[in-house]
């Protein structure tokens, strides 16, 4: 019997979960300091961990009174950024860039001359970071800057408090909640059907198109007492669902606290919950909130609304006594000025407190992300039920962090789409536990809570979305098959869906007309590349890129494609490449010129995203069958179910059949069922 699958030792969870954590922020710290120290500025962009060049073009006040900077590309350089790995809310330092050879920089004497923040927007030609407060001098950078992703260690801190608190509570502080967790108590049943009974029967939908899976899935998540899994694969409308089960919740007069591991998470809720009369709060720096869900955050209600006015009273008065101090010479005076000020500053924050729990108290539901919501702001707050979104994208550790106090839980996610990316796992770092504390062997951080809580107590506390909104009927085939019992169906305004179908002219041809296509490279012709032969180069660079290959033949033939479906009428925009390797990203670079408006992304990075025609490049092909990166079924599903018209296939099947049972299997149901061509070396043209 797995070790999941049996009830879990708290205390000892709580130190397993502390030693990897701290395994996995010493190597996310050792891989960015030993980068920045040993490599140059130009190939840590290349891995998408800076970007160069860079000058400050503006500078402001944003919210939170903040200092925001906004960095361009330098006059040498010129227009739009450079493609980069850094995303909004990555936390990064911006400094003077170093020349090319200087050795042994240490990120600690770069922030000497620079400053840590948050990245808020980026636009094709510039990236805003709003810098640390205490580092607001940082617009004196002059000349050339750069930024660096820095590891992100306040997110483990609050983690780590979490478990520590976690490992030391005793038996009879455990609730009924955590006991089911864990698995010390079984969950309450829940009648098997739910439509026949008196109280789910007939709820009032507010969205009467809801599918049965969904209204079922919503039934089922009101019914349960201490937990639900919604598993929702790709398309099924998880979102959508989620939404509705928070306006019944509400109008069942609960309280609610809804999270999501990301920001963006959280806010495609808030977006989403908007257009209804439901009074939310949405926690979190402004900076970090997507602008149309600013209205609905704390830090601006606290300025704008009712209960905010009377703050900004003793904001002024204190603003106009500070202004006094400078026109007073005489100490006396002076002195008095700042005992006042004492008193109204004391007096601001008990008001500004008081303010935040007004507009928190009178909120039904209040959305953070995970790691928000283990803010001082709702340290008393009680919540009837705590919804997780991409439940299975988070690291356990940091749902705990509102679950800690929860009464009952609703998690959404997929657990056969990809879990949350570790550094870890890979590395020489290992896991330390402190003597005597007993640990569970074989735990690792990509367990998610999801998992887990599937293995520990079964189907019986999930519902699965069964219909799908994206993909045609053949490109869900495989997939449902294979991953999702064969549930899945697509719905009647998807399953047939052609890209010569699509809404402006497209032509009618043998690339549009075929939902999957599969461009079979096999006689090993053109075998994949290590990035590391290509380059050469040594030290770090080669650990970044160590795992990355090549396949300049795939290339081409995704090259050919995507200019004949651009030939047929399909907008670039419409396009996306897929692959898991970032070397062979960077051979298809150039596509984005020709082609401007196509999207290439890594697999992982792809994960939420959907486009109309989908091309994915396997790369592997190589005699002995290895296929590394492919063989987690998790990453093929998800580059398998983006595309909702066409999906093509660029790969070797004889390779990449040797590399699992799931591949072999695709490879089979490639052959069987799509538009099957096969290519030779010497008609590869570009
Ligand atoms: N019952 C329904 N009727 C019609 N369309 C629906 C229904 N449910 C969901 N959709 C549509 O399906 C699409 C996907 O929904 P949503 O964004 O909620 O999915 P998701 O499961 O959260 O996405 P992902 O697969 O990326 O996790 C949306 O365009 C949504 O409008």
């Amino acid at each position: 019997m797995s070790l999941l699958t049996k009830s879990v030792d708290i205390p000892a969870f709580a130190s397993t979960q502390l030693a990897l954590l701290d395994a996995e922020l010493q190597s996310e710290l050792q891989e960015t300091s030993g980068l920045v120290s040993s490599t140059s500025p130009t190939s840590l962009q290349r891995a998408g961990l800076a970007v160069t060049n860079l000058v400050i073009s503006s500078q402001r006040t944003g919210l939170g009174g903040r200092t925001v900077l906004e960095l361009g590309p330098d006059s040498a350089t010129g227009g739009e950024l450079p493609e980069h790995g850094i995303r909004t809310g990555d936390i990064v330092l911006v400094s003077e860039q170093p020349a090319g050879s200087a050795k042994k920089r240490e990120i600690k004497d770069l922030e000497k001359k620079g400053a840590r923040g948050v990245v808020t927007k980026i636009k094709k030609e510039a990236i805003a970071v709003a810098v640390d407060e205490e580092k607001e001098d940082a617009a004196s950078l002059s000349g050339r800057v750069w930024i660096v992703k820095l590891a992100d260690d306040v997110t483990y801190r609050r983690m780590n408090q979490t478990m520590e608190k976690l490992q030391k509570m005793s038996e009879s502080e455990y609730s009924i909640f955590m006991r089911v967790l864990f698995g010390l108590s079984t969950p309450s049943p829940v009648p098997k059907d739910l439509s026949t009974d008196l109280e789910y029967a007939k709820i009032e939908w507010m969205d009467p198109t809801l599918n049965d899976s969904q209204k079922d899935a919503i039934r089922f998540a009101l019914a349960s007492r201490e937990v639900a899994l919604i598993h929702g694969p790709p398309g099924t409308g998880k979102t959508h669902t989620l939404i509705e089960l928070i306006l019944q919740m509400v109008k069942r007069n609960m309280r609610i606290l809804v999270c999501g591991p990301s920001n963006i998470s959280v806010d495609n809720i808030v977006e989403r919950l908007s257009s209804h009369k439901v009074p939310i709060l949405r926690l979190g720096h402004p900076a970090r909130l997507l602008p149309s869900v600013l209205n609905h955050s704390l830090d601006v209600l606290t300025q704008t609304s009712e209960a905010g006015l009377i703050v900004k009273d003793v904001r002024s008065e204190m603003d106009a006594k500070q202004a006094s101090i400078k026109k007073t010479k005489s100490g006396k005076e002076r002195k008095a000025i700042y005992g006042e000020l004492k008193e109204l500053r004391k007096e601001f924050r008990e008001r500004e407190r008081r303010c935040v729990s007004t507009l928190i108290g009178g909120s039904k539901v209040v959305l953070a992300t995970l790691h928000g919501a283990g803010g001082f702001q709702l340290k008393n707050e009680e919540f009837d039920v705590i919804i997780i979104d991409e439940a299975s994208q988070a690291l356990e550790a940091q749902c705990w962090v509102p679950l800690l106090a929860a009464k009952k839980a609703v998690c959404a996610g997929d657990h056969l789409q990809l879990p949350p990316t570790i550094k870890s796992t890979n590395s020489k770092v290992k896991p330390k536990v402190k003597e005597g504390q007993s640990i569970i062997k074989g735990m690792t951080l990509e367990t998610t809570l999801f998992d887990r809580l599937l293995l520990l107590h079964g189907p019986v506390i999930k519902r699965m979305l069964t219909t799908q909104y994206r993909m045609h009927e053949k490109i869900m085939r495989f997939p449902s098959d294979e991953l999702y019992d064969s549930k899945l169906v697509a719905a009647d305004a998807v399953k047939g869906r052609l890209l010569k179908d699509l809404p402006y002219e497209v032509q009618d041809t043998e690339d549009t007309n075929e939902p999957v296509i599969f461009i079979d490279t096999q006689g090993g012709d053109f075998p994949e590349k290590n990035e590391e032969e290509e380059t050469g180069k040594k030290g770090n660079v080669r650990s970044l890129f160590a795992e990355s290959k090549s396949n300049e033949m795939e290339a081409a033939l995704v090259r050919d494609h995507v200019r004949k479906l651009v030939d047929a009428g399909v907008k670039p925009e419409d396009i996306a490449v897929v692959t898991p390797y970032n070397a062979q990203l960077g051979l298809l670079a150039p596509l984005k010129e020709t082609f401007p408006g196509i999207e290439l992304g890594s697999v992982d990075g792809f994960q939420g995203r959907e486009k109309e025609a989908v091309v994915v490049s396997l790369v592997r092909s190589n005699t002995e069958g290895e296929v590394g990166f492919l063989s987690e079924k998790r990453r093929l599903n998800v580059a398998m179910t983006r595309p909702k018209r066409s999906l093509v296939v660029v790969g070797d099947s004889e390779t990449v059949r040797r590399g699992s049972k799931f591949l072999h299997n695709w490879m089979d149901w490639l052959e069987n069922n799509a538009d099957l061509r096969y290519v030779d070396a010497a008609s590869v043209g570009a």
